[in-house]
C-alpha cells in the first residue's frame, strides 16, 4: 500500500488547523487526516505519469491548475511546468452554500483536465485548498464527496486555502506564515517541527475587519452614518453611489440586503482605496485601521509559534496573498502591513508569489508549451499534492 497515512514527518502532514493554541501535529488515522487514498493498491502510481490537480477555492473565484505527476522536484517557481489552468466562480461553502460550492469545484477540475487534453483517469493526486474549510467535519465531507468523483487510486488532500497559499510562496515547503486578505482574511503559520496556528478567518460577523468584506462594510457604514449625521462627511458617499449607480444613501440599504454574497460587498475596496488616495480622511482611517488589524493577525500567529525565535529577531517568511494586498498607486496596503509587523519582528521576510511560470514539458502523452502564469495558491496546492504523491511513491519503493 502507498503509505501516505504512514511514515509522514509531522511537518508535512496535512491536517486541518482548528487548534486554538499551537499544538504538535499528532499522527492520525487515515480518515482523520487531510490525505485520503481512494483504493489501497500501489499499482496506479510509480512511473506511470499522469497528472496532479491543485485547486485554490476562493470567495470571488476558484482556480485549478494541472501539473504533470512525473515532473522533477521543482527548484524554483520558474521551473514549475503547468499543463493547464481553469477559473470558475465562488467555492466558499459558507458564502454560496454547499451544493453550489461543490458544483463549482467539480466544474473547474473538469475544465482543467479538458484543457490539459486528459481526463479523470489520469489524475494521481488532488489538493483542494478551499476557503471556508475550517473544521475536520468540513474536511471529511469534502473528502467523501471527491473520492466519488475520481475512479482508481487518486489521493486527496483537503485544506483551508491558507495552507496552499503558504506553499505557493515557499515552493511547497510548509514553514513560516501566510497572510491572506481577499474577501475574507486569515493568517496561518507553521514551524519547522510542525506546530501550527491561525488567527482570524472566522468570517465577517466574527471580526475579520482587515478583510475586503470588512473594509467595504466599514465604508458602507461610514456613508450611512454621514447621511444620518452620525459621522463625518466623506467622499465615499459620492464614489460608492456612483459605482453602484444609486442616487441616494437610502438606496444603499436595499442594495446591501438584496444579495447576501460577501464578494459583492468586498468588491468595493478599490473605491475605498481611490478615495483614500484622493485624500478622504474617513477612507484613510478605514484603511489604516485595517492595516493594523491585518498586522495584529500576523503578529498573533508569529508570537504563538515563536517563528521569530526566542529574542524576536529571527528571520521568517511571510507570504502575502489576496486582492486586498495588491499594490496600488499610492496606498500600498501590503507595504504598510509589513512595516507594522517589522516594528515588532524585524526578521519578517515578505514574499509576494509573483514569479512567471513557464511550461514546456512532455509527460506521457501530454504536451503544452509557452504558457506564462504567475505563481499562485493553486500552484501551491498542486505542489503539496505532488510532494505527497511522490512521498507515497518513495515509501512504496522502500526508500
Ligand atoms: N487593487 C486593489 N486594491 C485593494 N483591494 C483590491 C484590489 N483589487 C481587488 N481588491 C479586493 O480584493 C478582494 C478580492 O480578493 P481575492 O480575489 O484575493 O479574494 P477571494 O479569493 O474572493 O477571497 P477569499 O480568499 O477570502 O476566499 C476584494 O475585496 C476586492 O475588492
Amino acid at each position: 500500500m502507498i503509505g501516505i497515512g504512514k511514515k509522514k514527518s509531522p511537518r508535512n502532514s496535512l491536517t486541518p488547523f482548528y487548534h486554538a493554541q499551537p499544538e504538535k501535529r499528532a499522527r492520525r488515522s487515515k480518515t482523520e487526516m487531510g490525505g485520503y487514498e481512494n483504493g489501497d493498491s500501489p499499482a496506479a502510481t510509480a512511473g506511470e505519469g499522469g497528472v496532479i490537480l491543485g485547486v485554490d477555492g476562493g470567495t470571488t473565484n476558484t482556480v485549478c491548475v494541472c501539473l504533470p505527476a512525473a515532473m522533477p522536484p521543482p527548484q524554483s517557481p520558474g521551473a514549475v511546468p503547468m499543463l493547464s489552468r481553469a477559473v470558475a466562480g465562488c467555492s466558499n461553502r459558507n458564502s454560496v452554500g454547499e451544493s453550489a460550492a461543490l458544483e463549482t469545484l467539480e466544474q473547474v477540475m473538469k475544465q482543467a483536465l479538458t484543457l490539459a487534453t486528459t481526463d479523470h483517469s489520469a489524475v494521481r493526486a488532488v489538493c483542494l485548498a478551499v476557503s471556508g474549510v475550517n473544521h475536520p467535519s468540513d474536511q471529511q465531507k469534502m473528502l467523501d464527496w471527491i473520492r466519488n468523483l475520481f475512479p482508481g487510486h487518486t489521493k486527496f488532500y483537503v485544506e483551508n486555502d491558507a495552507v496552499a497559499a503558504l506553499a505557493s510562496g515557499t515552493m511547497g515547503r510548509l514553514h513560516g506564515c501566510v497572510l491572506i486578505a481577499g474577501t475574507g482574511c486569515i493568517a496561518y503559520g507553521v514551524t519547522e517541527d510542525g506546530k501550527e496556528a491561525r488567527a482570524a478567518g472566522a468570517g465577517p460577523v466574527l471580526g475579520d475587519w482587515g478583510s475586503g468584506y470588512g473594509i467595504a462594510a466599514q465604508a458602507l457604514t461610514a456613508v450611512i452614518k454621514a447621511h444620518d449625521g452620525r459621522g463625518p462627511q466623506t467622499s465615499l458617499t459620492g464614489e460608492i453611489l456612483g459605482k453602484l449607480q444609486l442616487s441616494s444613501p437610502d438606496e444603499l440599504i436595499g442594495w446591501t440586503y438584496a444579495d447576501p454574497s460577501w464578494a459583492r460587498i468586498a468588491a468595493l475596496v478599490p473605491v475605498v482605496v481611490s478615495s483614500a488616495e484622493d485624500g478622504d480622511e474617513v477612507a484613510n482611517k478605514i484603511l489604516h485601521d485595517s492595516v493594523q488589524e491585518l498586522a495584529d493577525t500576523v503578529i498573533a500567529v508569529v508570537q504563538r509559534l515563536r517563528l521569530c525565535g526566542e529574542d524576536g529577531k529571527d528571520q521568517f517568511p511571510l507570504v502575502l496573498v489576496g486582492g486586498v494586498l495588491e499594490g496600488n498607486k499610492k496606498w500600498n496596503i501590503s507595504g504598510k502591513v509589513v512595516k507594522c509587523i517589522s516594528k515588532v519582528f524585524p526578521g519578517v521576510h515578505p514574499i509576494r508569489p509573483e514569479v512567471s511560470i513557464f511550461a514546456s514539458i512532455t509527460c506521457s502523452d501530454l504536451k503544452r508549451s509557452d504558457m506564462a502564469f504567475q505563481v499562485e495558491p493553486a500552484i501551491g496546492a498542486a505542489l503539496l499534492a505532488w510532494s505527497h504523491h511522490h512521498k507515497g511513491l518513495k515509501l512504496e519503493n522502500g526508500n
